[in-house]
């Protein structure tokens, strides 16, 4: 039997998240040949695992707890949520996504294999064992949870387990305090789980401004949530209907479901990475300044990468945008990254962007203003009387960075990003008009601040 030729691509992308598809789709468009390999899902964690399904679970509850904040003030409030419904409406939303992905993908002429990716070498990529080879391949694997070695670990589920709940638990044990312990506890215990955490540091949120992630913990406390800091899982058992987290101190938490938060590991360990000479470290795919691995022909993009720039979707965006215009040969200078702003979609939310406070208070070359935005009139207005906001300044009295604890977090650091990013001042700021009443319109007065000795 005449084995068939391998098919060959001009460029070959293993995976089809944010970080491979903002790059094929506009690669097609200009005529090249491309092939995007995906195991799973189609369009990756952010559509089906990631931020899409949180913030669909969350948007009511924030409703809810933002009608509440009326309560006494004209608007008398009493919601119920039906968890199940809600998971109804979500999956009627997102289930398709992946299908119109690949029809919009395909619809460019984008070739779709399905499939599990694996180097040969550093030009052939076997999918399911069949070869395909391309002159370029860029690694956009993303990442996936961490596994927590303990006893009874099979028992334990993940944020893609919480994402598509069917019912809501009425116990809920998470372990960990970053970014998807906070959110997903955040949701649940306002869904009305009792929800417990279980933490290894003093702290949550590591990277925020840790004022703001204490004044967020006390919150949650109030809600009800309980935190178990300084302490680790060491074994999970499942006792009749319930299961049992025992951890390092002693303490042994029934509940009906146990999720493992404790971060994310880069999908390197499968992809065959010693084939095709790609060097890597635990933390991810090692690039150069232009995306390009230890193997000339062979980039990355994404989660995956080893980087310091913060893990999340637009990151990914900007990189497979880089991607496409450096492998069309549109620009061929090194990607520069711009401030990344970030929020913990928790209720409130916290926000980020730029030099930290912890960072302007280190190197001494900032200065660093508080500004009490729940004082303010829009702010009570609304009840967000807890609403803080730190500015950071850089010597020229430029805004260099910002963090923000309030209900409106998201809108702030989106407000503040174009600011920072294109190092506006004072005065340009000025010559901005925005609608009133609204946070943007102080923006001019917050930049007279960096001025300000
Ligand atoms: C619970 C949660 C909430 C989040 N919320 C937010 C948020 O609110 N805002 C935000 O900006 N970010 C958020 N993120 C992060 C965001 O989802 C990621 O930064 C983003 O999805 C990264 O995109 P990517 O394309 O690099 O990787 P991914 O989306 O992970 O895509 C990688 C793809 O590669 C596939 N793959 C891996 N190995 C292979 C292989 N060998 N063969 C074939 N296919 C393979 C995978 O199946 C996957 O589909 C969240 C993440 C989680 C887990
Ligand atoms: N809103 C968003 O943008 C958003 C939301 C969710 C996830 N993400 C992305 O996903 C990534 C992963 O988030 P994550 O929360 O899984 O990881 P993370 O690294 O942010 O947090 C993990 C937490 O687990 C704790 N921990 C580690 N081992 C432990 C143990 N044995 N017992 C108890 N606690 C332990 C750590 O101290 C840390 O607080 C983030 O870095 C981010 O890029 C982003």
């Amino acid at each position: 039997m005449t084995q068939s030729p391998t098919q060959s691509f001009d460029i070959l992308f293993i995976g089809s998240g944010q970080a491979a598809w903002n790059a094929a789709l506009p690669l097609a468009a200009m005529g090249r040949k491309i092939a995007v390999v995906e195991r799973h899902k189609i369009a990756g964690v952010c559509t089906s695992y990631g931020c899409n399904p949180k913030i669909i679970l969350d948007s009511p509850i924030k409703v809810m707890e933002d009608a509440q904040l009326y309560g006494g003030n004209g608007l008398e409030s009493s919601f119920t949520l039906d968890w199940s419904k809600l998971m109804a409406h979500k999956n009627s939303i997102l289930d398709p996504l992946p299908d119109k992905v690949e029809e919009m993908l395909t619809g460019a002429g984008v070739t779709i294999l399905h499939g599990e990716a694996k180097f040969a070498d550093s030009r052939t990529v076997e999918v399911d064992g069949v070869p395909y080879s391309a002159e370029t391949i860029v690694i956009a694997a993303g990442q996936r949870p961490a596994a927590l070695d303990i006893p009874g670990s099979e028992l334990l589920k993940t944020s893609d387990d919480f994402l598509y709940l069917p019912e809501l638990p009425k116990r809920i044990v998470l372990i960990g305090a970053g970014y998807v312990a906070m959110e997903l506890a955040s949701i649940a215990s306002k869904a009305g789980a009792h929800v417990e955490v279980v933490q290894t540091s003093n702290r949550a949120l590591d990277g925020f401004h840790q004022p703001y992630a204490s004044r967020l913990i006390e919150k949650m406390q109030g809600d009800g949530v309980v935190f178990h800091f300084e302490d680790r899982a060491s074994g999970l058992a499942r006792q009749g209907e319930e299961y049992v987290l025992t951890t390092e101190k002693g303490l042994a938490l029934p509940a009906d479901l146990v999720i493992n938060a404790t971060g994310r590991i880069p999908n390197t360990d499968l992809l065959g990475l010693e084939a095709a000479g790609v060097n890597y470290t635990q933390k991810g795919i090692v690039v150069d300044r232009y995306l390009r691995t230890s193997q000339p022909n062979i980039y990355a993009s994404g989660d995956v990468l080893d980087k310091k720039q913060p893990r999340l979707t637009p990151t990914s965006v900007f990189e497979a945008k880089y991607l496409g215009a450096l492998l069309s040969g549109t620009i061929d200078a090194p990607i520069e990254y711009p401030p990344i702003a970030t929020i913990a979609f928790t209720l409130p939310r916290i926000s980020q962007i730029g030099v930290s406070p912890e960072e302007a208070e280190q190197s001494g070359q900032y200065t660093v203003k508080p500004v009490e935005l729940g004082k303010q009139w829009d702010f009570q207005g609304r009840g967000d009387t807890d609403a803080h906001l730190t500015l950071v300044f850089d010597r020229d009295g430029k805004l260099a960075g910002a963090a923000a604890y309030s209900r409106e977090a998201l809108d702030i650091v989106n407000a503040l990003t174009p600011i920072i990013a294109l190092k506006l001042s004072a005065e340009q700021a000025d010559q901005l008009v925005y609608a009133f009443p609204s946070f943007e319109s102080t923006i001019p007065g917050l930049l007279r601040q960096g001025q300000a000795k």
